[in-house]
């Protein structure tokens, strides 16, 4: 389980984040969601190590990780997939993913490479294209791929459905509950398409200003009685 405790985050002086108690369950996908600016990136920089944390703790199985760098984190098989610039967009498919498992021997960079391709496998035949060519989801196909080539076991993912034209989106959407369920991968999944993330996911926490408004099941937040006022205009 990764969890924050009482996290109290932001940049320098500019806090953002206030005692967030945040629970990313092993084998789950836990949605986060919340207005513009509430907070939902910087939860997912703070857990990996790019902001400044004030007080509170970052903690993987029972282990404080709070002050390693972002990369022993990835060591640890924690990944962070921004929303963009999450691949080399100058260098190749293949360079992407070689880049990746660098410190793997060989076979073993062979075996993730078949594994990644297996839940990706529309990457197979785009191998020596720029990975700047991509389409927007391919694109994202990559950035995971090299997270799963980097062994990960806890994917944090910024709104990987941005900018992606609705089928590109649900085929995102099917491919993260395929990395749940086959591959039995931790999944944070931060989303502006709130319903579709709630459809998918175990759990979920509703950020605002900073805070935790509401955690809890995301059929719990889905049937939630203000639902409509909380994806509309966000009030409680
Ligand atoms: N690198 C940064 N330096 C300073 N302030 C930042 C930085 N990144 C984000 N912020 C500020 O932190 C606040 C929270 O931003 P954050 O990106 O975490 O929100 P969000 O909930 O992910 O928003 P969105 O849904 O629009 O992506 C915003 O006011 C934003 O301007």
């Amino acid at each position: 389980m990764l969890e924050t405790r009482g996290l109290y985050a932001g940049y320098k002086e500019l806090h953002i984040l206030f005692d967030v108690d945040f629970k990313a369950e092993r084998n789950k996908i836990t949605a986060v969601v919340g207005p513009n600016g509430s907070g939902k990136s910087t939860l997912l920089k703070s857990i990996f190590g790019f902001t400044t944390i004030y007080d509170g703790q970052v903690v993987l199985e029972d282990r404080d990780i709070t002050k390693l760098p972002p990369h022993e984190k990835t060591r640890l098989g924690i990944a962070y997939l921004p929303q963009t610039d999450n691949v080399f967009t100058e260098l190749t498919v293949r360079e992407n993913l070689v880049i990746a498992g660098y410190i793997l021997d060989e076979s073993e960079y062979q075996d993730r490479l078949e594994l990644a391709l297996s839940v990706f496998p529309e990457l197979r035949d785009k191998m020596d294209r720029k990975a700047g060519m991509l389409s927007g989801g391919e694109r994202q196909f990559l950035g995971i791929a090299t997270a799963l080539i980097r062994k990960a076991k806890v994917l944090m993912l910024d709104e990987p459905t941005a900018m992606l034209s609705p089928k590109f989106a649900s085929q995102i959407f099917e491919r993260i509950v395929n990395l749940r369920d086959e591959l039995k991968l931790t999944i944070v999944l931060v989303e502006q398409n709130v319903i579709k993330a709630l459809e998918i996911s175990d759990n979920a926490f509703m950020l605002i200003s900073g805070k935790v408004a509401f955690s809890g099941t995301a059929r719990e937040l889905l049937e939630h009685e203000k639902f409509e006022r909380f994806v509309v205009g966000y009030t409680l």
